[in-house]
């Protein structure tokens, strides 16, 4: 999340997905070619534009943006192993270059949940998204390349066992954004 605070101006901010507008058909090769190498590469471009989108944004209001550099980097060390993904992060000098958010919202759910609702949706599930979620430990991979960043992290566990709705869920989550923006501890 980019900005100040989310209830003070909530009317004030947009949703950003992170892929560019004008990405979003190539997105379509990227499923095809089933290239690990190629994901990366259009991810974080994608990452880097939507950077430099949303700077020229936040004069206006806040921006949250539905995944980001995060997502690539904690993807990428599963399929192309954390060494390769770290030089590159390293010789990129990616922590200075790209915009980074005044705080990250980490919305996981357990393995159970994961599989439950990848299947409730359309059936198809994405060799580069849903597959290595559903074979691997992202949120693993997420807590490891966190420790690259100084951003505070905000968790919520949308788990069917949690027993909380969407609705409550959502509410937590603006609950604490408040208080880690307003100086408050995650
Ligand atoms: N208690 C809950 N809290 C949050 N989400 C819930 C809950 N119960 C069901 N859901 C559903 O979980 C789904 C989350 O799906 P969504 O596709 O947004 O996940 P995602 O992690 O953003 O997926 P993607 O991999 O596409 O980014 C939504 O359909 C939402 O309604
Ligand atoms: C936007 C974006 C996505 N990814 C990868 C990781 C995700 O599981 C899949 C699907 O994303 P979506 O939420 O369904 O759009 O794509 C990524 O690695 N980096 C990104 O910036």
């Amino acid at each position: 999340m980019f900005g100040q605070t989310l209830t003070a101006k909530e009317r004030n901010s947009v949703v950003h997905s992170a892929v560019m507008v004008e990405a979003q058909e190539l997105r379509n090769v990227i499923d095809s070619y089933q290239s690990k190498e190629s994901a990366l590469l259009f991810f974080l471009l994608n990452n880097f534009l939507k950077s430099h989108e949303v700077s020229g944004e936040l004069e206006s209001g806040d921006v949250i943006l539905d995944r980001y550099i995060f997502s690539t980097l904690a993807y990428q060390t599963i399929m192309l192993e954390e060494d390769t993904v770290k030089k590159i992060f390293d010789a990129l000098n990616i922590a200075k270059k790209i915009l980074l958010p005044d705080v990250i919202v980490f919305v996981k759910a357990d393995a159970e949940t994961i599989n439950s609702r990848i299947e409730a949706r359309d059936g198809t599930v994405q060799w580069y998204g849903d597959a290595v979620t559903q074979n691997n430990c992202v949120e693993t991979a997420y807590k490891k390349i966190f420790q690259w960043f100084d951003i505070p992290i905000i968790e919520i566990d949308t788990s069917e066992k949690c027993g909380r709705s969407v609705e409550e869920n959502y509410q937590l989550m603006k609950d604490r954004i408040d208080c880690v923006l307003s100086g408050g501890s995650n």
